[in-house]
């Protein structure tokens, strides 16, 4: 395929490709898809890994295929609402699923198996009404601030293990962060969209992949379905993307080069945080801040295969200890509809613990959360595992995190500045989904809508460009003087009166 890259000068250069689609997961090839279907079939997709999916990555363990990144399809459809596309995928290509049933729990704290469900039960209520103050609150015009501010103001303050606990399950291992660290509005938008068919979402409803060809088979067996040969580069890292407003050139580790008259990039924003591709020239100031203003979370998924199960028959464990994210949340794949008689028993961790368990040694993560184990079931012999693995999402080169989420400090103008295009570079993934950051269908719907303007670039030469900002505004400085000025007034006033009544005294 391709290669003598065209020099990228003032005039349109004669291209290898109309299009150079940058990354194979889900966005990468639903916008060759839409390409396509446009009738534009001069590109190709560049992907680093040896098979496409990104993050719908599976994984063979212990006789069976688990799903390291994504795993559910969430939200599906309700009546003849809106349909997840993910879930059109699904039934175009005979996926297994089997619907979670997240009230199947049994909890535990430091003393072992303890029945806390009412509480778990009152969290998911303060969760459904720190989304509806969110509503309100748009509704009002009010600033945006943490999750964390919420929850108080709907009256939910976890004091306990037990309810840190519960608080997590419904927040924490949905957002991959705490509600410290996450908007209050964005979060909650991003839910509604999602799971609530009167916002305009899909369903409540959460379908588990459990399919032995991986959750990874619906994007490959669609690329399968359209793709050439030629419109596929496989083990092919891209490390510079050079651009003007005439074209793009793309630069892999091995030297070789791909020309294109337009880009679609599809690179996680960890990877764009962490400058493991080089773009000259450097992105604008606008751009940069917008990338580095949005957070990319981490979620990690810990697996173990026991010779034979023990535990719970519930789909999942919950386990409060005394320090809030230390293997909160364990569910069983040995149950009918999963993978009975498995003997794999799965944690989650994420954000801060998700960064603390990638840099120890895998060995005593295995320890660590086996003595959890132990915790939970303290008149139970534990089996020594005999198969255990965690993915390092963070330390990844390709992802450099999970997904991303939405710190309270990102506003919707820097959300435009980081799907804004550069030059004839388009942006589409997960992160540049302002409904749906962080799943799947946000990086469906993306790869689909700017494939769609960037066929339209291609036919018509007439590209349009995306909105940005140049600078995303505080309120007024001049209002903020006269605050200020009005502090300082009444703040010389209290000490002239402090002086005076000391003096007095
Ligand atoms: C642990 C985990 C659990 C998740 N759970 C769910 C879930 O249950 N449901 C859900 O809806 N979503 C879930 N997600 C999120 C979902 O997986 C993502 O939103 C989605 O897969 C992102 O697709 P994308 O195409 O935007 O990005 P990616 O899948 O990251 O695609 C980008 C592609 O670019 C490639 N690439 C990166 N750098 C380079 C380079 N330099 N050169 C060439 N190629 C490169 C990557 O290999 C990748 O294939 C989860 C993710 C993780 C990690």
């Amino acid at each position: 395929l391709v290669v003598g890259a065209a020099p990228v000068g003032n005039e349109e250069a004669p291209a290898s490709k109309q299009v150079l689609i940058l990354g194979g997961g889900v966005a990468g090839v639903i916008a060759a898809r839409t390409l396509r279907e446009h009738g534009i079939n001069d590109f190709v997709i560049i992907e680093a890994r040896s098979e496409l999916g990104g993050r719908m990555r599976s994984h063979s363990f212990a006789g069976h295929t688990v799903e390291l990144g994504a795993n559910w399809i969430q939200g599906t459809q309700t009546g003849s609402g809106p349909m997840n596309p993910v879930l059109r995928l699904a039934q175009k290509h005979k996926l297994k699923t089997r619907e979670t049933d997240f009230e199947s729990i049994t909890t535990f704290d430091h003393t072992g198996a303890v029945d806390f469900r009412d509480i778990v039960n009152s969290a998911d209520e303060a969760y459904v009404n720190l989304t509806k103050a969110a509503g309100a609150r748009v509704a009002n015009d009010l600033v945006d601030t943490t999750s964390r501010t919420g929850y108080s103001l709907v009256e939910a303050k976890p004091r306990t293990a037990h309810e840190h606990a519960a608080e997590y399950f419904s927040f924490d291992w949905e957002y991959a962060q705490k509600p410290d660290q996450t908007s209050w509005i964005a979060a909650s938008w991003n839910n509604n969209y999602t799971y609530g068919a009167d916002a305009g979402g899909f369903s409540e409803s959460n379908l588990f992949a459990r399919d032995n060809r991986g959750f990874k088979h619906l994007i490959q067996g669609e690329a399968a379905s359209f793709l050439k040969r030629h419109q596929l580069e496989l083990n092919a890292t891209v490390t510079r993307i050079e651009y003007t407003n005439q074209g793009v050139v793309v630069t892999l580790t091995d030297g070789r080069q791909f020309s294109g008259l337009y880009a679609i990039c599809t690179f996680s924003l960890g990877v764009l945080q962490n400058d493991d591709v080089i773009f000259n020239p450097p992105l604008p100031h606008y751009k940069l801040e917008a990338i580095h203003s949005m957070t990319m979370a981490t979620y990690t998924k810990i697996f173990f295969k026991f010779p034979y199960k023990f535990w719970f028959d519930t789909e999942f464990g919950i386990y409060a200890d005394p320090e809030r994210g230390r293997y909160p949340v364990w569910q069983s794949l040995d149950l009918k509809g999963f993978y009975p008689g498995s003997g794999i028993l799965v944690a989650t961790v994420t954000g801060d613990f998700s960064q603390r368990i990638e840099a120890l040694p895998s060995s005593f993560v295995r320890e660590e959360a086996l003595g959890v184990l132990r915790t939970m079931y303290p008149n139970t012999s534990i089996p020594e595992p005999t198969d255990f693995y965690y993915h390092r999402w963070n330390a990844d080169p390709l992802y450099r995190g999970s997904y991303s989420n939405w710190p309270p400090s990102f506003f919707v103008g820097h959300h435009e500045n980081m799907r804004a295009n550069v030059g004839r570079v388009y942006f589409g993934g997960e992160a540049t989904s302002q409904k749906y950051f962080g799943y799947l269908h946000g990086a469906f719907f993306e790869g689909q809508d700017i494939a769609t303007m960037v066929a339209k670039c291609v036919k018509t030469r007439a590209c349009p460009q995306l909105k940005h900002v140049d600078h995303v505004k505080n309120t007024p400085y001049s209002q903020l003087e006269t605050t200020a000025e009005r502090t300082r007034t009444s703040y010389t006033h209290e000490l002239v009166f402090s002086l005076l009544r000391q003096l007095i005294l």
